[in-house]
């Protein structure tokens, strides 16, 4: 099993310490992101922080598990002694257990019990839209290097400029779709939402093609056309454009439309054209529904998240067109690094409200990571697919 291992970290074998587990039981993955600290090296906060006192060095880790194998999420969590520490205490060796953590997503409700009987602790329940929109805004303002832009197969990251960041229209597409207003810390509306998303991609795509995971199917739609199978205007109107309603010739006009043929079966057409039409119709849809949320409330800038997007190019790439095309340049699609964690980050954050509200995250840098969790030590934030298995540096200071 892929995460199933022993933390380690920057190489070595010494027990870390872990402060604070949060996790997001989605219907399809769970999260987790915790905190390690860095062993010995507290140090004085920034001199423009205000209200704070000493800090601590440590560094955020993800990881995620198919909610379906949540027994391999269980055992992670006990052999790495997730459950220990108490806070981000000073003291050297800090054994308490928690006697809770806090959890979102709908699993949170669904396997309370079975956290209680396999742990023997108490999941803490916290608001899946709120986890969302605070893991977004924490991104958004704490981390470097999160948010960008894809268009035309090229990335492109965004400086943001903290007073100019709200309003903006949050799509969080996990299993299902939420649409978010966001316009402040806690301040948000779900506006919107569909049942057709990743569960969708990865449901119908496994009946089609029989791929035996969700990373088969999304790498079969990489060598797949999707002309096989869908329906283009050229198709209909015999190779010409039809620019007077803005059609050009290669837009796909009925996604899927070919399969309607009456001397072809599901066995006439390769899996990675199926793959590939499925990927194209459904982020298609999801940007076109996004857009049209963003025009409601004249929104320009659409962040987008959730698992299903998994940093692919042609998933980007899809749903930036749609935005663009629909909007005609008018609005913005962005995409987040740890698209897939904000959920789970909301939840970690949400300690601060409760038993640690003296300390404040700061100071968060994007670092290639230190063998945390087994993973690439290369890793190229321009390139990355952050797939859960990735650490960031950062300082907590106490108040
Ligand atoms: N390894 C994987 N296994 C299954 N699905 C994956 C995997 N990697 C990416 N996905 C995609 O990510 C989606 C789940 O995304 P995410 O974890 O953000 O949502 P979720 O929290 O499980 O769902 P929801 O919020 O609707 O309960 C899946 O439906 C699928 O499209
Ligand atoms: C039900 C949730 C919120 C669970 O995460 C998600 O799967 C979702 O937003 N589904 C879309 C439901 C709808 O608005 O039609």
């Amino acid at each position: 099993m892929e995460h199933n291992r022993e933390v380690e970290i920057d190489g070595n074998s010494n027990p870390i310490q872990i402060s604070r587990l949060a996790l997001d039981i989605g219907g399809s993955l769970i999260k987790l992101v915790f905190f390690s600290r860095n062993s010995g090296d507290d140090e004085d906060p920034p001199k423009d922080l205000v209200g704070v006192s000493s800090g601590v060095n440590g560094r955020l880790h993800f990881a995620k598990f198919e909610t379906a194998k949540i027994n391999d999420c269980l055992q992670f969590i006990s052999a790495n002694k997730l459950l220990l520490g108490g806070g981000f205490q000073h003291q050297e060796n800090c054994t308490n257990d928690r006697s809770f953590i806090k959890a979102t997503g709908g699993g949170a409700y669904k396997f309370s019990e079975l956290f209680k009987e396999k742990l023997g602790i108490s999941l803490e329940k916290e608001d899946e839209m709120d986890c969302l929109v605070t893991g977004a805004n924490f991104l958004l303002k704490a981390v470097n290097q999160e948010a960008f832009t894809y268009l035309n197969g090229s990335k492109e990251f965004v400086q943001i400029d903290h007073n100019d960041l709200y309003p903006y229209l949050l799509v969080n597409i996990g299993s299902g779709v939420s649409m978010i207003k966001v316009d402040g810390d806690g301040k948000f509306e779900r506006v919107s939402g569909t049942s057709v998303g990743g569960g969708t991609f990865w449901g119908l795509g496994k009946l089609l093609t029989k791929s035996q995971s969700f990373d088969e199917l999304l790498e079969l739609s990489h060598r797949g056309d999707n002309r096989a199978i869908d329906t283009l205007v050229g198709d209909i109107y015999g190779g010409m454009d039809y620019l007077k309603i803005g059609l050009s010739s290669t837009t796909i006009a009925s996604s899927f439309g070919k399969a309607t043929s009456h001397n072809k079966q599901l066995e006439d057409y390769k899996p990675e054209d199926i793959s590939r039409s499925l990927l194209r119709m459904i982020s298609n849809n999801i940007g076109q529904i996004s857009y049209l949320n963003a025009l409601r409330f004249g929104l320009k800038r659409i962040i987008f998240g959730g698992f299903f997007i998994r940093s692919h190019s042609y998933t980007m790439d899809t749903i930036a067109v749609a935005v663009h095309f629909w909007s005609k340049g008018e609005a913005k699609a962005m995409f987040l690094r740890h698209e897939g964690f904000l959920g789970a980050l909301g939840a970690f954050m949400s300690y601060e409200t409760h038993s640690l509200d003296d300390l404040v995250v700061n100071q968060v840098m994007p670092l290639p990571v230190n063998a945390s969790l087994g993973t690439d030590t290369n890793y190229d934030p321009l390139k990355g697919d952050l797939n859960g298995t990735e650490s960031i540096q950062c300082s907590v200071y106490r108040a």
